[in-house]
Formats: structure tokens, C-alpha cells, sequence
């Protein structure tokens, strides 16, 4: 199964993408986390309606070219649904069991459109802080990793 991580943002700061790539490389062959970076849209004076909307459109394009027959989205929101590491590690094998491919979905500066919003199966919230998007990336790629061990009984996690 792969994790498809589609996050707003093509230029990271060198911390964040070392430590993005140090969680990613962990995964095992059979869970997969393959990231798709999306241009975060040029601001010049567009609204923040106008930035999301344009970057929802590249988030969509990337969503059906990663699986055509489509993939369960978790849309990554400080509004989201707060769960813990045995929570998301029961989430994980809920989505493996499902013979479909997941896609995570991480916002710009602005933010993700309501209306990419809606499509969500499900949200995730990693913090009741709002996390700059590189921060999430971080977080997210580590927290999905330590629910991958708790599946597995690896001693990364210890509860
Ligand atoms: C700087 S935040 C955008 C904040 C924006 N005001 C909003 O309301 O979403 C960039 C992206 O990081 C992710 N993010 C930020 N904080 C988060 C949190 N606490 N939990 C989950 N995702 C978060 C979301 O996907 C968000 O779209």
C-alpha cells in the first residue's frame, strides 16, 4: 500500500526536508510514503479564496494522477480530529486493510479550500496549535511512522 502525501509547498527549508526524509526512508516496502510537493500558488494580490482554489486545483491533479480509481483523503486540519498514536496506529491498519492507496493532504500558508475540504473521508488534526506547513510535513511523515510500529510491535514506539 503506498501513503501519498500531498503537501502545498515546493521549496522547504533544508531542515525540514532532511528530517521529512529521514521518517520517509524508514517506511517498509509494503507501506509506502511517497510525497508529492504542489506549487504553492505566486500571492501577488490574490485572496486567500483565490490562492486555495488554485492550489485545490493542483492538489486534484495530483490526487488522480498518483490513483485513478481513486484514494481514501485525510485531510490534515488544526480543526481536525485529534487522535493518539494507538488511535492513528488502528487507523493505519484500517486503511492497509482497505486495498486502496491514502492520501494525506497538507495546505500552504492559506490553508486547504473548503471545497477540497469536503471530500475529506476523514480529518487529522496533529496539534491544537496551527503548525507551519513544513512543520506538518515533519510531524506527520514521524507520527505515521511511529503508528506503523506500533502495528508492527517494533520498539520504536513504547506506550
Ligand atoms: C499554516 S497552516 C494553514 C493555516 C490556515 N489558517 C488554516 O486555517 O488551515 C498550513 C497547513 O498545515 C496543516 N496544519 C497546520 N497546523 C495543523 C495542525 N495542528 N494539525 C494538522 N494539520 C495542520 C494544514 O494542512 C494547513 O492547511
Amino acid at each position: 500500500m503506498r501513503l501519498l502525501l500531498v503537501a502545498v509547498g515546493q521549496r522547504m527549508p533544508a531542515w525540514a526536508e532532511d528530517a521529512y526524509q529521514d521518517f520517509a526512508k524508514r517506511f517498509p516496502p509494503e507501506l509506502r510514503l511517497e510525497l508529492k510537493a504542489v506549487k504553492a500558488e505566486t500571492r501577488g494580490s490574490k485572496t486567500a479564496e483565490q490562492l486555495m482554489a488554485a492550489e485545490g486545483a493542483r492538489i486534484e491533479a495530483a490526487l488522480q494522477s498518483f490513483a485513478k480509481s481513486g484514494v481514501r483523503r485525510i485531510v490534515l486540519d488544526e480543526r481536525g480530529t485529534r487522535r493518539t498514536t494507538v488511535e492513528l496506529a488502528e487507523r493505519l491498519k484500517l486503511w492497509m486493510g482497505e486495498g486502496r492507496d491514502a492520501a494525506l493532504i497538507i495546505g500552504g500558508p492559506d490553508g486547504l479550500h473548503p471545497d477540497l475540504k469536503a471530500t475529506a473521508d476523514e480529518t487529522l488534526r496533529l496539534s491544537d496549535l496551527t503548525l507551519p506547513h513544513a512543520f506538518a510535513r515533519v510531524l506527520l511523515a514521524e507520527g505515521l511512522y511511529r503508528a506503523w510500529t506500533v502495528t508492527t510491535g517494533h520498539p520504536y514506539h513504547r506506550e
